[in-house]
């Protein structure tokens, strides 16, 4: 890790307030019209910077030296080379990014490699190798088994003991403003006799966060949840959508399968945890019961703030900071048996749910599974999502000297079932 000082003016003129002022620097993929080749960009108010193209200037001109050779990996069309590169790479290129964003004399060389944001298409900034969500919010396991389970208790015996998770589709992730076709599928309410086939009519969110892994390691080792920062690239905004009644019918006894499998919006923009140092907090508590050993150790939470919007109309406010789980812990859980990880592995938070009935981060919570319908400000009411109907997430962390790092946002609009 670097220890640069971080400078808080860039020559780029980006207010200290901004959302993506010169503390965030989040990477993501993009084109032009003019080049319609895929390559990585780091956003920098509301310009994206050309990395690979600076860096290759650097690079050509021979002051790379020793260091990462940062062109070819952003020269690429996913940040999965770069992951690549681990942690100490990922640290020479932030410093690097601050130095020529805020030292005036790198200003005529990297001016002409920002795009205006509005010129640029954001594709999806990862090639996601395995995906894995989690179940990490207490509040929102025990309103999903009271719903789900209402005989049981509300928390399964284990839920304190692990972070519980279930392997996702990986090929289904996509990049926010991608639309979303209705899932079809069996379903059977508890009063049907038998399943019916059809498009979902519970098609629901859920706020998450999703963290970006990189560093690689070998089949047969394990992350310790000290180590786990090495291998923790980023975070991305991430909504799980789910058909509630395709999951409830299939889910029993191996857990969520097409009801989640359909679509996974994440935000274009990876912040990498770099940028999240001042968001750091301590988990909300695990002495009871203590968690074993190899779940100990550097575990930290991150305060983000998150919200959810349906049509425009703020439904949620998920805070992140809740969560009983930590992304250390879920990594260490991850490799505990031996597994590998991949550069460009995706693993989601769990929806993010709060005590407060307006933090909840599904819309089977929010309504009570469809009873208590939310009222938009068009005046029409909710159980579960519309054809038409957009939901968009938007998150910040806090950042150093009071500014805000934005994380951009998750947006979605659903379409009919083909
Ligand atoms: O409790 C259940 O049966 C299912 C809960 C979920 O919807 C699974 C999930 O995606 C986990 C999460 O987002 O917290
Ligand atoms: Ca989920
Ligand atoms: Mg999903």
């Amino acid at each position: 890790m670097t220890n640069a000082p971080t400078p808080s003016a860039t020559w780029v003129g980006v207010p200290a307030d901004h959302l993506f002022g010169i503390h965030n620097l989040p990477y993501g993929v993009f084109s032009t019209s003019a080049d319609p080749t895929r390559r990585v960009g780091v956003r920098i108010g509301d310009l994206v910077l050309d990395a690979g193209a600076v860096a290759a200037v650097g690079r050509d001109a021979g002051l790379v030296g020793d260091g990462p050779d940062l062109a070819t990996a952003w020269q690429t069309p996913s940040l999965n080379a770069f992951l690549a590169l681990g942690r100490s790479a990922w640290g020479t290129a932030r410093a690097w990014l601050t130095e020529i964003l805020t030292d005036e004399v790198h200003r005529d060389g990297v001016s002409p490699h920002l795009h205006p944001l509005a010129d640029v298409r954001l594709h999806l900034p990862v090639e996601v190798g395995d995906y894995v969500d989690f179940y990490a919010s207490e509040d929102h396991a025990s309103n999903v088994g009271k719903i789900f389970r209402p005989d049981n208790a509300a928390l399964p015996p284990n839920w304190k003991h692990l972070p519980i998770g279930y392997h996702g589709r990986s090929g289904t992730v996509v990049v926010s403003g991608t639309d979303v076709v209705r899932p079809t599928g069996q379903r059977k309410g508890p009063n049907d006799p038998a399943p019916v086939f059809g498009p979902s009519i519970r098609l629901d969110i859920e706020a998450e966060l999703g963290y970006v892994v990189g560093g690689a390691t070998e089949l047969g080792s394990r992350v310790s949840v000290d180590e786990a920062s090495d291998h923790l690239f980023g975070v991305v905004i991430l909504n799980d959508w789910s058909a509630r009644d395709i999951q409830a019918w299939e889910y029993v006894p191996l857990g969520p399968f097409l009801g989640k499998s359909f679509a996974t919006t994440i935000s274009a923009w990876v912040t990498p945890l770099e940028a999240l140092t001042g968001a750091r907090v301590p988990l909300p508590g695990q002495e009871d019961p203590e968690v074993l050993p190899y779940l100990r150790g550097d575990a930290f939470g991150l305060e983000v703030h998150v919200e959810v919007a349906l049509n425009g109309t703020v439904v949620s406010r998920p805070e992140h900071r809740v969560m009983y789980w930590s992304p250390a812990q879920m990594l260490a859980h991850l490799t505990v048996n031996g597994a590998s990880l991949r550069d460009g592995d995706l693993f989601g938070s769990g929806t993010i749910s709060g005590a407060e009935k307006d933090t909840r981060g599904s819309l089977l919570e929010l309504t009570w599974n469809g009873t208590e319908p939310l009222t938009l400000d068009d005046g029409s009411t909710r159980g579960f999502l519309e054809d038409g109907d957009t939901v968009t997430m938007t998150a910040w962390a806090p950042g150093p000297d009071g500014t805000r790092i934005g994380l951009g946002e998750a947006t979605g609009t659903i379409t009919a079932a083909r």
